[in-house]
Parts: C-alpha cells; structure tokens; sequence
C-alpha cells in the first residue's frame, strides 16, 4: 500500500514505452525490423500480427529477457537492459503456463511474491474472483482460474506497466470470458497494459489501439475501428422483399441507393444486399421503417470486424508499411 497510486501522477509527459528503429536477428535472419513503438500511460494497447512477426520478441527485449542488435529503447525512462534490476519490480508480466509448483497455494504463491510494496493481495484475489480458491494448490486451478492468478501476481507489487502475452491461448470461451473481464477491470482503472495477442476479438474487446505487425515492422496502427474502417470491406445490409413490393422494386433499389452512405444495391438470391459504411446501416434501417411494412424478419448486417482488416492489410504488398510505420 506504500506508495501513491502510479494513476494519481500528472500524466506522463513520456510514453511509458518508446521504441525507436528496434532491430533483432536470429542467426543472420531479422525478426525485427527498425521498429516504431509508443505505448502511452493509461492505454491498453494490443499488438497483432501474423506467428513469427516478431511480437514476442519485442515485448522479451522491452522486460530486458533479450537484447536488441540496434535501437533505442525505453520502459518507463530505464534502458531494459542496462537498468534490469530497477525496471524489473515496475513490470508486471504474466508467468508461462508451467510457471508455478503443482503443490503451490494459491495464498502461498501471492505470499511468494509480494514485494516490498505489494498492495493486498487479498483485495486481488477477490477482484479476481479467487479468494474462495487460496487454500487451492495451482495443479487444482481451471485454465481461467490460472491465468486469473497469473493477472493477480502480475498486479500484485503495484507495477507501472503490465504484460501479457498470448493470455488465453487454450482457454474455452467462457474462461476466456472471465479473464478479459478481469483485463477490463485493468483497463479501467487506468492500468497501462500492452497485450499480445492472435485474438483479434480479444483485442476488439480489450484494447483502445492495436499494432499490427509482419515481418518485424509495423504494417498500421489505430483504434480498432480505424483498422477495420481503413482495411476491412464495406458494411452490407441484406434483407428480402415480399411479393407486394415486387411492382416497385426496381424504384426501391434507386432509393436505396440514394441514402447517405451507399455505396452500391445488389439482389441476391431474392434478397436485396446494400453495401455502404456504417452510417448506411442507420439509413437502410430507418428506409425499411419508412415503407410502413414489417421490418424483414431475415434482415441482416455483416460488419467486418478487425480479423477482416488484419486478413487484408497481411495480404497487401506492404508498400504502405514505411508510411504507417511510425508511431502515434
Ligand atoms: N531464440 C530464438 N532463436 C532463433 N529464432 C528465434 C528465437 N526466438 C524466436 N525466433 C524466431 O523469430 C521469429 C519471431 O518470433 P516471435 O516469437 O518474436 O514472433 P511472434 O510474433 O511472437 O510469433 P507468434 O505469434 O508465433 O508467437 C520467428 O520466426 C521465430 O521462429
């Protein structure tokens, strides 16, 4: 409890981590390629992109695990490598999934590894939902329950910034349910959390902005929706039309395609597909009010969502890659 609370400061005139032109290689071949990154104080921010793009990598040299061939960076004003013994207890990072002794408690892994300046590890377990499990040994813990302790020991000595990598590999939806609850409350509370993940629902849900790596360089960044609205395909609104409507469906494709947003009316195998951005799917609604029929009982709307825009921009030559590249 001993120290203020790290989200009562005045804001970091800093990001809390700046990379600039981070380069790494394995055995001549680069997996990191002159890396831009910033993760600014109180953001959740996510970092997507294809296996082996480089993401683990990164975030092991921001925790001083490895060290980079050329860059420069830094976590929380520290050089990971040369101030390892006081960036270390400032880090909070979740442990791999055998990272705990079968016979370990639960009570006994947060005595473990409370600091000197741990908070309550108590208030921990009942925010996390496991202080009817302290007397649990970790072998008995379900998937969820695991990586909800992993969070409480990653958050247990107050850190100033928060990793987590691949956090609900293996887990079935309703555990990975739980945990992102328990990532939310992080976020929430101000936490600063940079987040590895092939989830791309899981980023949607969780993160303010996501990175999205290939090949070592930064291929976009933005909030989720502007990677879904720059990368990802139109919104479409499908929905059928009834035989009374079949005189005037020609003049209700031509007034479908005049609202706002539109870009295009198809039919379909009988239904009407209109394809446009997001407002057009307020418009096409409000048109379908409008005729003073019932609303379709098969209307439909696909939004594309941020597994779509990351397919896209994975899939593209790459020759923006050097513009998006820089860091927000
Ligand atoms: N110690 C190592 N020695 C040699 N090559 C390595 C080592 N660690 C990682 N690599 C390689 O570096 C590349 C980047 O790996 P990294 O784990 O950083 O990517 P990633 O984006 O986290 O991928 P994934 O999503 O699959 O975990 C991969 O091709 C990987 O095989």
């Amino acid at each position: 409890m001993g120290r203020m609370n790290p989200n009562d400061l005045p804001p970091h005139p800093e990001p809390v981590v700046r990379v600039r032109g981070l380069t790494k290689a394995y055995g001549g071949r680069t997996v990191v390629d002159r890396l831009d990154l910033d993760v600014h104080a109180g953001e959740v921010l996510g970092l997507i992109g294809a296996n082996g793009a480089g993401k683990t990598t990164t975030v092991e040299i921001l925790q001083g695990l490895r060290r980079q061939d050329a860059g420069e960076v830094r976590v929380l004003r520290l050089d990971p490598h040369h101030d390892a013994d006081r960036l270390r207890p400032q880090i909070g990072s979740q442990l791999q999934s055998s990272g705990l002794p079968d016979r370990l408690r639960v009570g006994e892994a947060v005595a473990l590894f409370a600091g000197p300046h741990a908070s309550d590890g108590g208030a921990l377990l009942e925010q996390f939902g496991l202080a009817g499990k302290r007397r649990s040994p970790y072998a008995g813990l379900s998937g969820g329950e695991r990586q909800r302790l992993f969070l409480v020991l990653a958050l247990l000595n107050q850190p100033r910034l928060v990793i987590l990598d691949e956090l609900t590999q293996g887990l079935d939806p309703a555990a990975r349910r739980e945990v992102w609850s328990a990532v939310a409350q992080l976020r929430d509370a101000g936490t600063t959390v940079l987040l590895v993940t092939h989830e791309l629902d899981e980023a949607e849900a969780l993160c303010e902005r996501v990175v999205a790596m290939r090949d070592g360089r930064v291929m976009d960044q933005g909030t989720p929706a502007e990677l879904v609205a720059r990368h990802a395909g139109e919104v479409t609104v499908r929905f059928g039309l009834t035989e009374t409507d079949l005189t005037t469906t020609a003049d209700a494709l031509q007034s479908l395609n005049r609202l706002p947003g539109v870009t295009g009316v198809t039919r379909e195998r009988g239904q009407v597909a209109v394809r446009g951005d997001r407002a057009a799917i307020a418009h096409v609604g409000a048109w379908l009010l409008g005729t003073g029929r019932p609303v379709p009982a098969d209307l439909r709307v696909d939004v594309p969502d941020l597994e779509s825009a990351l397919l896209t921009l994975l899939d593209s030559d790459g020759s923006d890659a050097s513009d998006q590249k820089g860091a927000a």
